[in-house]
Protein backbone atom coordinates (compact mmCIF):
# COMPACT_ATOMS: atom_id res chain seq x y z
CA UNK A 1 0.00 0.00 0.00
CA UNK A 2 1.09 3.46 -0.76
CA UNK A 3 -1.71 5.85 -0.12
CA UNK A 4 -4.95 5.07 1.74
CA UNK A 5 -7.19 4.08 -0.46
CA UNK A 6 -10.91 5.60 -0.49
CA UNK A 7 -12.83 3.14 -3.28
CA UNK A 8 -15.13 1.37 -2.05
CA UNK A 9 -13.84 -1.97 -1.60
CA UNK A 10 -16.19 -4.94 -2.51
CA UNK A 11 -17.90 -6.61 -0.41
CA UNK A 12 -16.33 -10.14 -1.54
CA UNK A 13 -15.14 -11.43 1.88
CA UNK A 14 -18.02 -12.67 2.63
CA UNK A 15 -18.24 -9.71 5.71
CA UNK A 16 -22.10 -9.47 6.13
CA UNK A 17 -21.42 -5.26 6.50
CA UNK A 18 -20.36 -2.84 4.08
CA UNK A 19 -16.91 -1.59 4.58
CA UNK A 20 -16.41 1.83 5.53
CA UNK A 21 -18.56 4.00 8.16
CA UNK A 22 -22.05 4.61 7.15
CA UNK A 23 -23.04 7.28 4.54
CA UNK A 24 -24.94 10.76 6.33
CA UNK A 25 -28.85 10.30 6.51
CA UNK A 26 -28.77 13.28 4.12
CA UNK A 27 -26.12 15.57 2.62
CA UNK A 28 -27.52 18.35 3.60
CA UNK A 29 -26.36 20.73 6.35
CA UNK A 30 -23.60 17.51 7.14
CA UNK A 31 -21.64 18.03 3.89
CA UNK A 32 -21.52 14.72 4.08
CA UNK A 33 -21.43 13.85 0.42
CA UNK A 34 -17.57 12.96 -0.39
CA UNK A 35 -17.20 11.18 2.92
CA UNK A 36 -18.44 8.01 1.81
CA UNK A 37 -15.71 6.08 2.98
CA UNK A 38 -13.70 8.65 5.27
CA UNK A 39 -14.15 7.46 8.86
CA UNK A 40 -15.27 10.29 11.00
CA UNK A 41 -11.87 11.30 12.53
CA UNK A 42 -11.23 14.44 11.28
CA UNK A 43 -9.52 17.13 13.08
CA UNK A 44 -10.66 21.01 13.69
CA UNK A 45 -9.26 23.91 15.14
CA UNK A 46 -10.76 25.23 18.30
CA UNK A 47 -12.71 28.06 17.33
CA UNK A 48 -13.58 29.35 21.74
CA UNK A 49 -10.12 27.42 22.87
CA UNK A 50 -11.25 28.86 26.80
CA UNK A 51 -14.96 27.91 26.60
CA UNK A 52 -15.97 24.60 28.59
CA UNK A 53 -13.53 21.62 27.95
CA UNK A 54 -15.44 18.16 27.03
CA UNK A 55 -19.04 17.64 25.25
CA UNK A 56 -21.91 20.04 25.39
CA UNK A 57 -25.18 18.80 23.09
CA UNK A 58 -28.57 19.54 22.85
CA UNK A 59 -29.35 17.49 20.22
CA UNK A 60 -32.72 17.40 18.77
CA UNK A 61 -34.14 15.39 15.87
CA UNK A 62 -37.31 15.37 14.39
CA UNK A 63 -38.72 13.06 11.78
CA UNK A 64 -42.31 11.94 10.77
CA UNK A 65 -43.00 9.45 13.31
CA UNK A 66 -40.27 10.20 15.87
CA UNK A 67 -38.35 13.02 18.25
CA UNK A 68 -35.05 13.04 19.98
CA UNK A 69 -34.52 15.67 22.20
CA UNK A 70 -31.41 14.96 24.68
CA UNK A 71 -29.03 16.90 26.45
CA UNK A 72 -25.81 15.11 26.51
CA UNK A 73 -22.70 17.14 28.66
CA UNK A 74 -19.95 15.03 29.22
CA UNK A 75 -15.87 15.88 30.66
CA UNK A 76 -12.88 15.21 28.95
CA UNK A 77 -12.11 11.46 30.49
CA UNK A 78 -16.06 10.29 31.26
CA UNK A 79 -17.56 7.13 29.91
CA UNK A 80 -21.27 7.78 29.11
CA UNK A 81 -23.31 4.96 28.18
CA UNK A 82 -26.57 5.72 26.28
CA UNK A 83 -29.22 2.82 27.12
CA UNK A 84 -32.05 1.94 25.86
CA UNK A 85 -35.04 -0.30 23.96
CA UNK A 86 -35.17 -0.64 20.56
CA UNK A 87 -36.31 2.54 18.56
CA UNK A 88 -35.45 4.63 21.11
CA UNK A 89 -33.00 6.70 19.53
CA UNK A 90 -30.00 5.76 20.79
CA UNK A 91 -28.56 5.31 17.43
CA UNK A 92 -29.77 8.41 15.99
CA UNK A 93 -28.18 10.49 18.75
CA UNK A 94 -24.77 8.80 18.14
CA UNK A 95 -25.20 9.20 14.49
CA UNK A 96 -25.89 13.30 15.50
CA UNK A 97 -22.73 13.19 17.45
CA UNK A 98 -20.58 11.87 14.23
CA UNK A 99 -22.34 14.84 12.20
CA UNK A 100 -24.16 11.78 9.92
CA UNK A 101 -27.46 12.83 10.97
CA UNK A 102 -28.41 16.37 10.86
CA UNK A 103 -29.82 17.56 13.92
CA UNK A 104 -32.84 19.85 13.10
CA UNK A 105 -32.17 21.99 16.31
CA UNK A 106 -30.22 22.38 18.92
CA UNK A 107 -26.53 22.70 19.05
CA UNK A 108 -23.51 20.79 19.82
CA UNK A 109 -19.98 21.94 21.09
CA UNK A 110 -17.15 19.76 21.34
CA UNK A 111 -14.51 21.31 23.79
CA UNK A 112 -16.08 24.48 23.24
CA UNK A 113 -15.92 24.57 19.64
CA UNK A 114 -19.25 24.50 17.47
CA UNK A 115 -19.58 21.13 15.68
CA UNK A 116 -23.21 21.56 14.48
CA UNK A 117 -21.97 22.15 10.67
CA UNK A 118 -19.13 20.54 10.79
CA UNK A 119 -18.76 17.65 8.21
CA UNK A 120 -18.37 14.28 9.72
CA UNK A 121 -15.13 13.71 7.57
CA UNK A 122 -14.01 17.33 9.70
CA UNK A 123 -14.63 16.31 13.02
CA UNK A 124 -12.29 15.27 15.78
CA UNK A 125 -14.38 12.12 16.20
CA UNK A 126 -13.55 8.20 16.01
CA UNK A 127 -16.03 5.86 15.58
CA UNK A 128 -16.23 1.85 16.46
CA UNK A 129 -19.12 0.53 15.24
CA UNK A 130 -20.49 -3.49 16.62
CA UNK A 131 -19.69 -4.75 13.12
CA UNK A 132 -16.23 -3.22 13.18
CA UNK A 133 -16.18 -1.94 9.57
CA UNK A 134 -12.83 -2.41 8.75
CA UNK A 135 -11.61 -2.15 4.78
CA UNK A 136 -11.47 -5.60 3.82
CA UNK A 137 -8.74 -5.14 1.59
CA UNK A 138 -6.54 -3.42 3.71
CA UNK A 139 -4.03 -5.17 6.45
CA UNK A 140 -4.86 -4.15 10.02
CA UNK A 141 -1.82 -1.83 10.13
CA UNK A 142 -3.01 -0.35 7.09
CA UNK A 143 -7.03 0.01 8.48
CA UNK A 144 -4.82 1.40 11.71
CA UNK A 145 -2.40 3.55 9.79
CA UNK A 146 -5.66 5.35 7.79
CA UNK A 147 -6.92 7.51 9.99
CA UNK A 148 -3.25 9.21 10.88
CA UNK A 149 -2.72 9.56 6.90
CA UNK A 150 -5.82 11.24 6.45
CA UNK A 151 -4.86 13.84 8.58
CA UNK A 152 -1.41 14.16 6.58
CA UNK A 153 0.78 11.92 9.10
CA UNK A 154 3.63 10.85 6.30
CA UNK A 155 3.10 7.40 5.61
CA UNK A 156 6.09 5.75 7.80
CA UNK A 157 5.10 7.40 10.42
CA UNK A 158 1.53 6.80 9.83
CA UNK A 159 3.01 2.82 10.28
CA UNK A 160 4.95 3.04 12.94
CA UNK A 161 1.99 5.13 15.08
CA UNK A 162 -0.33 2.01 14.02
CA UNK A 163 1.85 -0.34 14.91
CA UNK A 164 2.46 0.69 18.20
CA UNK A 165 -1.54 0.60 19.30
CA UNK A 166 -1.47 -2.16 17.17
CA UNK A 167 1.38 -3.54 20.04
CA UNK A 168 -1.24 -1.47 23.03
CA UNK A 169 -4.21 -3.73 21.92
CA UNK A 170 -1.88 -7.13 21.96
CA UNK A 171 -2.27 -7.29 18.25
CA UNK A 172 1.63 -6.48 17.30
CA UNK A 173 1.73 -10.18 15.95
CA UNK A 174 -1.45 -9.37 13.54
CA UNK A 175 -0.03 -5.80 11.60
CA UNK A 176 0.26 -7.86 8.26
CA UNK A 177 -3.28 -9.42 8.94
CA UNK A 178 -5.79 -8.94 6.50
CA UNK A 179 -9.83 -8.14 8.66
CA UNK A 180 -10.94 -11.89 7.23
CA UNK A 181 -7.59 -13.19 8.65
CA UNK A 182 -9.00 -11.61 12.54
CA UNK A 183 -10.88 -12.98 14.89
CA UNK A 184 -14.13 -11.12 16.49
CA UNK A 185 -12.39 -10.35 18.90
CA UNK A 186 -9.20 -9.18 17.15
CA UNK A 187 -11.16 -6.83 14.35
CA UNK A 188 -12.71 -5.36 17.04
CA UNK A 189 -9.94 -4.12 18.39
CA UNK A 190 -8.14 -3.48 15.14
CA UNK A 191 -11.42 -1.13 14.94
CA UNK A 192 -10.54 0.35 18.44
CA UNK A 193 -7.27 1.22 17.78
CA UNK A 194 -8.28 2.70 14.70
CA UNK A 195 -10.42 5.14 16.22
CA UNK A 196 -7.76 5.74 18.94
CA UNK A 197 -5.01 6.81 16.57
CA UNK A 198 -6.39 9.79 15.03
CA UNK A 199 -6.60 10.75 19.13
CA UNK A 200 -10.14 11.80 18.71
CA UNK A 201 -11.34 14.51 21.36
CA UNK A 202 -15.51 12.66 20.92
CA UNK A 203 -14.93 8.56 20.69
CA UNK A 204 -17.90 6.95 20.05
CA UNK A 205 -19.06 2.99 20.49
CA UNK A 206 -22.09 1.86 18.84
CA UNK A 207 -22.88 -1.53 20.50
CA UNK A 208 -18.75 -2.27 20.27
CA UNK A 209 -19.24 -5.92 21.81
CA UNK A 210 -22.58 -7.29 20.46
CA UNK A 211 -21.37 -8.90 17.60
CA UNK A 212 -18.92 -11.23 19.86
CA UNK A 213 -19.15 -14.22 20.88
CA UNK A 214 -19.83 -14.34 24.53
CA UNK A 215 -16.23 -15.83 25.59
CA UNK A 216 -14.29 -13.34 23.25
CA UNK A 217 -17.06 -10.75 24.72
CA UNK A 218 -15.89 -11.17 28.35
CA UNK A 219 -12.34 -10.52 27.18
CA UNK A 220 -12.85 -7.39 24.87
CA UNK A 221 -14.88 -6.25 27.23
CA UNK A 222 -12.42 -5.90 30.08
CA UNK A 223 -9.61 -4.57 27.70
CA UNK A 224 -12.03 -1.88 26.40
CA UNK A 225 -12.49 -1.12 29.82
CA UNK A 226 -8.56 -0.77 30.39
CA UNK A 227 -8.27 1.62 27.30
CA UNK A 228 -11.39 3.60 28.35
CA UNK A 229 -9.90 4.23 31.35
CA UNK A 230 -6.84 5.52 29.96
CA UNK A 231 -8.48 7.58 26.87
CA UNK A 232 -8.86 11.35 27.91
CA UNK A 233 -11.52 12.83 26.08
CA UNK A 234 -15.07 12.47 25.94
CA UNK A 235 -16.25 8.46 25.24
CA UNK A 236 -19.85 8.00 24.09
CA UNK A 237 -21.57 4.15 24.37
CA UNK A 238 -24.57 2.69 23.17
CA UNK A 239 -25.66 -0.38 24.15
CA UNK A 240 -28.44 -2.57 24.81
CA UNK A 241 -26.37 -4.92 26.90
CA UNK A 242 -26.71 -3.46 30.78
CA UNK A 243 -22.98 -5.43 32.06
CA UNK A 244 -21.66 -3.71 29.30
CA UNK A 245 -23.25 -0.52 30.53
CA UNK A 246 -22.35 -1.02 34.16
CA UNK A 247 -18.84 -2.16 33.30
CA UNK A 248 -17.78 0.06 30.60
CA UNK A 249 -19.65 3.60 31.60
CA UNK A 250 -19.15 5.97 34.42
CA UNK A 251 -22.69 7.29 34.02
CA UNK A 252 -25.84 5.87 32.27
CA UNK A 253 -28.47 7.89 30.43
CA UNK A 254 -31.49 5.97 29.85
CA UNK A 255 -33.06 6.94 27.09
CA UNK A 256 -36.72 6.12 26.02
CA UNK A 257 -39.21 7.50 23.13
CA UNK A 258 -36.40 10.17 22.13
CA UNK A 259 -36.24 11.19 25.46
CA UNK A 260 -33.85 11.06 29.01
CA UNK A 261 -36.06 9.22 31.55
CA UNK A 262 -32.75 8.72 34.18
CA UNK A 263 -29.38 9.26 34.03
CA UNK A 264 -26.34 8.52 36.93
CA UNK A 265 -24.03 6.58 38.40
CA UNK A 266 -24.46 2.74 36.85
CA UNK A 267 -24.99 1.70 40.45
CA UNK A 268 -27.75 4.05 41.75
CA UNK A 269 -29.38 3.40 38.55
CA UNK A 270 -29.22 -0.12 39.44
CA UNK A 271 -30.84 0.54 42.93
CA UNK A 272 -33.08 3.12 42.23
CA UNK A 273 -34.96 2.64 38.87
CA UNK A 274 -37.47 4.82 37.50
CA UNK A 275 -38.96 2.90 34.65
CA UNK A 276 -40.07 -0.44 34.05
CA UNK A 277 -37.29 -0.97 31.23
CA UNK A 278 -34.76 0.02 34.07
CA UNK A 279 -35.73 -2.23 36.41
CA UNK A 280 -36.20 -4.97 33.68
CA UNK A 281 -32.74 -4.38 32.73
CA UNK A 282 -30.84 -4.81 35.99
CA UNK A 283 -33.13 -7.30 37.16
CA UNK A 284 -35.47 -5.78 39.83
CA UNK A 285 -39.85 -5.80 40.23
CA UNK A 286 -40.42 -2.37 40.42
CA UNK A 287 -43.74 -0.58 41.68
CA UNK A 288 -45.29 2.73 42.22
CA UNK A 289 -47.44 3.34 45.32
CA UNK A 290 -47.87 6.21 47.96
CA UNK A 291 -46.07 5.84 51.50
CA UNK A 292 -46.82 7.89 54.35
CA UNK A 293 -50.80 7.07 55.38
CA UNK A 294 -50.14 3.29 56.61
CA UNK A 295 -48.48 1.52 59.01
CA UNK A 296 -46.11 4.45 59.78
CA UNK A 297 -45.29 5.17 56.52
CA UNK A 298 -43.42 1.53 56.00
CA UNK A 299 -46.42 0.56 53.42
CA UNK A 300 -46.65 1.56 50.14
CA UNK A 301 -49.95 1.41 48.87
CA UNK A 302 -50.17 0.41 44.77
CA UNK A 303 -52.84 1.87 42.53
CA UNK A 304 -54.10 -2.12 42.36
CA UNK A 305 -54.78 -1.79 46.24
CA UNK A 306 -52.19 -4.35 46.80
CA UNK A 307 -49.53 -3.51 49.85
CA UNK A 308 -45.89 -3.77 50.02
CA UNK A 309 -44.65 -3.63 52.98
CA UNK A 310 -41.04 -1.87 53.01
CA UNK A 311 -38.17 -0.73 55.94
CA UNK A 312 -37.92 2.94 55.25
CA UNK A 313 -40.27 5.76 56.18
CA UNK A 314 -41.73 7.62 53.62
CA UNK A 315 -44.21 10.26 52.51
CA UNK A 316 -45.88 10.17 49.22
CA UNK A 317 -45.49 9.00 45.59
CA UNK A 318 -42.71 6.45 46.12
CA UNK A 319 -41.12 3.62 43.70
CA UNK A 320 -40.32 0.32 45.44
CA UNK A 321 -38.20 -2.44 44.09
CA UNK A 322 -37.17 -5.80 45.28
CA UNK A 323 -35.00 -8.85 43.43
CA UNK A 324 -36.29 -11.46 41.65
CA UNK A 325 -34.06 -14.06 44.41
CA UNK A 326 -36.01 -12.09 47.19
CA UNK A 327 -39.08 -13.69 46.50
CA UNK A 328 -39.67 -17.04 48.32
CA UNK A 329 -42.44 -19.13 46.97
CA UNK A 330 -45.15 -21.45 48.65
CA UNK A 331 -47.56 -24.03 47.66
CA UNK A 332 -49.91 -23.04 51.07
CA UNK A 333 -50.34 -19.86 52.51
CA UNK A 334 -47.46 -19.47 55.03
CA UNK A 335 -47.96 -19.57 58.63
CA UNK A 336 -46.25 -17.52 60.81
CA UNK A 337 -43.42 -17.02 57.78
CA UNK A 338 -41.49 -14.16 59.17
CA UNK A 339 -41.52 -12.76 55.72
CA UNK A 340 -44.15 -9.50 56.14
CA UNK A 341 -45.18 -9.32 52.51
CA UNK A 342 -47.38 -12.60 51.05
CA UNK A 343 -48.86 -12.41 48.13
CA UNK A 344 -51.72 -14.88 46.28
CA UNK A 345 -50.41 -15.10 43.14
CA UNK A 346 -49.76 -17.75 39.96
CA UNK A 347 -47.36 -18.81 37.69
CA UNK A 348 -47.51 -16.96 34.15
CA UNK A 349 -44.42 -19.07 32.83
CA UNK A 350 -41.25 -20.19 34.02
CA UNK A 351 -37.98 -19.85 31.69
CA UNK A 352 -34.28 -20.88 32.65
CA UNK A 353 -32.45 -17.84 33.83
CA UNK A 354 -28.01 -18.92 34.46
CA UNK A 355 -28.85 -21.73 36.91
CA UNK A 356 -32.06 -20.61 38.19
CA UNK A 357 -35.53 -20.75 37.30
CA UNK A 358 -37.38 -17.49 36.78
CA UNK A 359 -41.02 -17.35 37.35
CA UNK A 360 -43.09 -15.11 36.15
CA UNK A 361 -45.79 -14.54 38.19
CA UNK A 362 -49.50 -12.85 38.11
CA UNK A 363 -52.02 -12.28 40.77
CA UNK A 364 -51.98 -10.04 43.73
CA UNK A 365 -49.20 -8.79 42.52
CA UNK A 366 -47.13 -9.77 39.15
CA UNK A 367 -43.58 -10.50 40.07
CA UNK A 368 -40.62 -11.97 38.85
CA UNK A 369 -39.41 -14.74 41.12
CA UNK A 370 -35.94 -16.76 40.82
CA UNK A 371 -35.80 -20.33 42.37
CA UNK A 372 -33.31 -22.92 41.69
CA UNK A 373 -34.12 -26.23 39.70
CA UNK A 374 -34.67 -28.18 42.79
CA UNK A 375 -37.00 -25.90 44.54
CA UNK A 376 -38.94 -25.74 41.17
CA UNK A 377 -39.64 -29.42 41.07
CA UNK A 378 -40.25 -29.94 44.26
CA UNK A 379 -42.92 -27.01 43.99
CA UNK A 380 -44.20 -29.18 41.02
CA UNK A 381 -44.57 -25.46 39.26
CA UNK A 382 -46.23 -25.25 36.07
CA UNK A 383 -48.07 -22.59 34.09
CA UNK A 384 -51.31 -22.03 36.13
CA UNK A 385 -50.07 -23.35 39.74
CA UNK A 386 -51.11 -21.09 42.27
CA UNK A 387 -48.20 -20.16 44.54
CA UNK A 388 -48.08 -17.72 47.60
CA UNK A 389 -45.00 -15.85 46.91
CA UNK A 390 -43.35 -13.94 49.78
CA UNK A 391 -40.96 -11.27 50.51
CA UNK A 392 -39.10 -9.92 53.21
CA UNK A 393 -39.44 -6.10 54.48
CA UNK A 394 -36.10 -6.04 54.43
CA UNK A 395 -35.37 -6.99 50.96
CA UNK A 396 -37.31 -4.64 49.28
CA UNK A 397 -36.32 -0.94 49.06
CA UNK A 398 -38.49 2.43 48.19
CA UNK A 399 -37.44 5.66 47.23
CA UNK A 400 -39.11 8.82 46.37
CA UNK A 401 -40.61 9.02 42.79
N1 LIG B 1 -32.83 6.97 8.73
C1 LIG B 1 -34.01 6.96 9.36
N2 LIG B 1 -35.09 7.52 8.80
C2 LIG B 1 -36.27 7.53 9.42
N3 LIG B 1 -36.48 7.01 10.65
C3 LIG B 1 -35.44 6.44 11.25
C4 LIG B 1 -34.16 6.38 10.65
N4 LIG B 1 -33.32 5.76 11.50
C5 LIG B 1 -34.06 5.44 12.58
N5 LIG B 1 -35.31 5.85 12.45
C6 LIG B 1 -36.40 5.74 13.43
O1 LIG B 1 -36.02 6.58 14.50
C7 LIG B 1 -36.35 5.97 15.74
C8 LIG B 1 -35.10 5.83 16.60
O2 LIG B 1 -34.24 4.87 16.00
P1 LIG B 1 -32.79 4.54 16.58
O3 LIG B 1 -32.16 3.60 15.61
O4 LIG B 1 -32.10 5.79 16.88
O5 LIG B 1 -33.14 3.82 17.93
P2 LIG B 1 -32.20 2.92 18.82
O6 LIG B 1 -32.46 3.32 20.22
O7 LIG B 1 -30.80 3.00 18.35
O8 LIG B 1 -32.79 1.50 18.52
P3 LIG B 1 -32.07 0.08 18.41
O9 LIG B 1 -31.70 -0.26 19.79
O10 LIG B 1 -33.16 -0.80 17.87
O11 LIG B 1 -30.92 0.22 17.48
C9 LIG B 1 -37.02 4.66 15.39
O12 LIG B 1 -38.41 4.87 15.41
C10 LIG B 1 -36.52 4.35 14.02
O13 LIG B 1 -37.45 3.58 13.32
Amino acid sequence: MTTPDPTPPAAADGAKRPPGPPAPDTAAGTGGAGAKHVPAVGRATPTHPHATDGLDAHLIVTRPAFHLDITLTAAPGEVVALLGPNGAGKTTALRALAGLTPLTAGHLRLDGEELDRTPPESRPVGVVFQDYLLFPHLTALDNVAFGPRCHGVPKAEARAQAAAWLDRMGLADHGGAKPRRLSGGQAQRVALARALATRPRLLLLDEPLAALDARTRLDVRSQLRRHLAEFEAVAVLVTHDPLDAMVLADRLIVIEHGSIVQQGAPADIARRPRTDYIAHLVGLNLYRGRAGTEAGGRLVRLDTGTAVATTEHLTGDVFVAFPPSAVTLFRERPAGASARNVWRCEVAGLEIHGDRIRADLTGELSLAADLTTVAAAELDLHPGTPVWATVKATQTHAYPA
